[in-house]
């Protein structure tokens, strides 16, 4: 898989495409010549240990940083050139929580909402459709903060599904989650793809990808597999693959 015409295609078609994408901090190079697709319906993990470049190509991914090369296709429209239309297709989930804890989970998501353009019952419709998804529901009226850690991330995952993205986003969403609430988040997140979100979920964790998954091994920066799990891993376990093409960094 690469920057070629495929995943443009993914691209166009619903999905996402970074072609050719490159960053540095100054003197200091975060990512090169990173390409990947993701096709509409595909959960694909971005496996990286720390520092290999995840956050970096978030920031990218979500306009909080401009690629120095290359080019970022998500569900059609270019980011470079379209930016207001390519962030309309995406909902994010960052790594730090982005909660008003002090609101019912509805206000919050209202607040949301509103950031979309949706108010009144048009907006409560989709707050209900989206919270269902997620199995929160009956949560719509608990204040975020008698919520516990895995409920809040399936709020702010709820959230940002309201205006109907084609493209989820997620950085890191299980940090700080028992094993319990980090399973049943993997596995909301799996059922949506299945309902045809084109999901990038970044994590260092082998245990959140299933083997029919798709999977973008980063290190340093650079792409160092990318496929199906599966098909990556050709019969040893991903956690074995992931560990001798991305090998953590030694602390300093
Ligand atoms: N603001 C910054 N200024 C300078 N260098 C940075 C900055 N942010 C990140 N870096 C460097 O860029 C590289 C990629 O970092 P990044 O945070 O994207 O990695 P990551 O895979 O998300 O790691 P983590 O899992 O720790 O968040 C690292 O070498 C990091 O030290």
């Amino acid at each position: 898989m690469g920057a070629g015409e495929g995943a443009l295609a993914a691209g166009l078609a619903g999905g996402l495409s970074v072609q050719g994408v490159s960053f540095a901090y100054g003197a200091r190079e975060a990512l090169r010549d990173v390409g990947f697709s993701v096709a509409p319906g595909r959960f694909c993990a971005l496996l990286g240990p720390n520092g290999a470049g995840k956050s970096t190509l978030f920031a990218l991914l979500t306009g909080l940083a401009t690629p120095a090369r290359g080019r970022i296709v998500a569900a059609g429209a270019d980011l470079g050139r379209a930016p207001r239309a390519a962030l309309a297709r995406m909902g994010v989930v960052f790594q730090q929580p982005a909660i008003d804890l002090d609101l019912s989970v509805r206000r919050n998501m209202r607040y949301f909402a509103a950031l979309h353009g949706l108010s009144g019952r048009e907006a409560d419709r989709r707050i209900d459709a989206a919270l269902e998804r997620l199995g929160m529901r009956e949560r719509a009226h608990e204040k975020a903060r008698a919520l516990n850690g895995g409920h809040r991330r399936r709020m702010e995952i709820a959230r940002a599904l309201v205006h109907d993205p084609s493209l989820l986003l997620l950085d890191e969403p299980t940090a700080g989650l028992d094993a319990r609430a980090r399973a049943a988040l993997v596995a909301h997140v799996h059922d949506l793809a299945e309902d045809g979100v084109c999901v990038l979920w970044a994590t260092h964790l082998t245990d959140e990808v299933r083997a029919s998954d798709d999977v973008v091994i980063l290190h340093r920066g650079r792409v160092a597999a990318a496929g199906r799990a599966d098909e990556i891993c050709a019969g040893r376990p991903l956690a074995e693959t992931f560990a001798a093409l991305a090998p953590a960094e030694e602390a300093a």
